[in-house]
């Protein structure tokens, strides 16, 4: 029989002490190849400190890390640090590098040739809107916050590490860049094989790019789970408090349409249902209710001289191809949406 594959991330009772105070106890955690994992907590929880025991950038008073199944103190630290990135919210770039010798560095420690270290910068700065012809000989302080954060990015993926530590990525940026650095991020195919452990505390940016939350409080994990799991089956009034504030944005982004499917009553759209055309708007199943909600803000009721609402026609799952396009309008979908958060609640 084949031996099991190890996860790419085992963490084992991890915990930490700085003088009296426990700053991360008995944390433990299973991460397959491709997950991501985000850490999220009020400040001073322990994310970082948790962060950085992967790395061997802190050492556990107790427990272990194993990375593909091997003990990372069985390596030296430098060489365990080579073979996994790691981006900073400082982005820490030498500032007397060019912004190609910055991205080139561990490729180069690790005796890449010198043409497939070019060819990789150069793939990297085009992928994160970085044109290398204007960008790759220029020096990190004639960048922008954002360039050089995205640079950052490169850097850490530039050997090709299997592993991504990310300890506030986008956190010294304003709202603006680090909504359209993000966004790069989450578009970057490559980072969708890696398996990612990011730190932060802004709980739009944990729902938007986690597999799995881990939410921490005083170093101890409150719930390791899902997004939706943590959304409507929190673990405990820390977990439940935590998301209270941004709970409706939370479930509008977290829940698909086809979830609210079963919910729906079509009494509003019986008035008069146009044909579905092949012109008509359509938005797949697992589009979020935030962004269906937007299609059906700018649709037009194009019946004339009909009551019908403004229509959106969901395509169906591949598995149900017979079902055809269901035309939803915004007060079936809300009607729908509330239903399904009621059940979901109670169930
Ligand atoms: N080297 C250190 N020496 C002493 N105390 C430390 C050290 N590093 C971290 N701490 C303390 O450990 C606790 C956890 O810090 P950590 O940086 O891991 O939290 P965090 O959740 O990442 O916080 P933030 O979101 O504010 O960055 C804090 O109380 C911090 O003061």
């Amino acid at each position: 029989m084949p031996s099991p594959v190890p996860p790419a991330i085992e963490a084992r009772g991890l915990t930490k002490h700085y003088g009296r105070h426990t700053v991360v106890q008995d944390v433990s955690f299973t991460l397959a190849a491709g997950e991501t994992l985000v850490l999220l907590g009020p400040s001073g929880c322990g994310k970082t400190t948790l962060l950085r025991m992967l790395n061997r950038l802190v050492e556990p008073d107790t427990g272990a890390v194993y990375i593909q199944g091997q003990d990372v103190r069985s390596q030296a630290a430098p060489a365990l640090r080579r073979g996994i990135g790691y981006v900073i919210q400082q982005v820490g770039l030498l500032p007397h590098y060019t912004v190609g010798d910055n991205i080139a560095v561990v490729p180069r420690l690790l005796g890449h040739p010198a043409a497939q270290v070019a060819a990789r910068t150069e793939a990297l700065l085009a992928r994160l809107h970085l044109p290398p012809e204007r960008y790759a000989a220029q020096y990190p302080h004639q960048l922008s916050g954002g360039q050089q954060q995205r640079v950052g990015l490169a850097r850490a993926l530039a050997a090709d590490p299997p592993i991504i530590l990310l300890d506030e990525p986008f956190g010294a940026l304003d709202p603006i860049t680090r909504a359209s650095v993000r966004r790069d991020f989450r578009e970057l195919e490559e980072l969708r094989r890696k398996t990612v452990v990011l730190v932060t505390h802004d709980v739009t940016e944990a729902f938007e790019l986690a597999d799995r939350i881990m939410l921490l409080d005083a170093g101890k994990v409150q719930q390791l789970g899902t997004p939706r799991e943590l959304l409507f089956q929190p673990a405990n009034d820390f977990v439940r408090q935590f998301f209270e504030a941004e709970q409706l944005a939370l479930q509008l982004r977290t829940l698909q349409v086809c979830d609210v499917m079963a919910d729906a009553v079509f009494n509003h759209e019986s008035l008069s249902i146009p044909n579905y055309k092949s012109d008509s708007n359509t938005i797949s199943p697992i589009a979020s209710i935030q962004d269906a909600i937007a299609l059906l803000s700018t649709a037009d009721a194009t019946v004339s001289g009909s009551t019908a609402p403004a229509l959106v026609w969901v395509t169906p799952l591949p598995e149900q191809p017979e079902t055809g396009p269901v035309p939803f309008s915004l007060p079936t979908l809300m009607t729908a949406f509330g239903r399904t958060i009621q059940r979901l609640r109670t169930s």
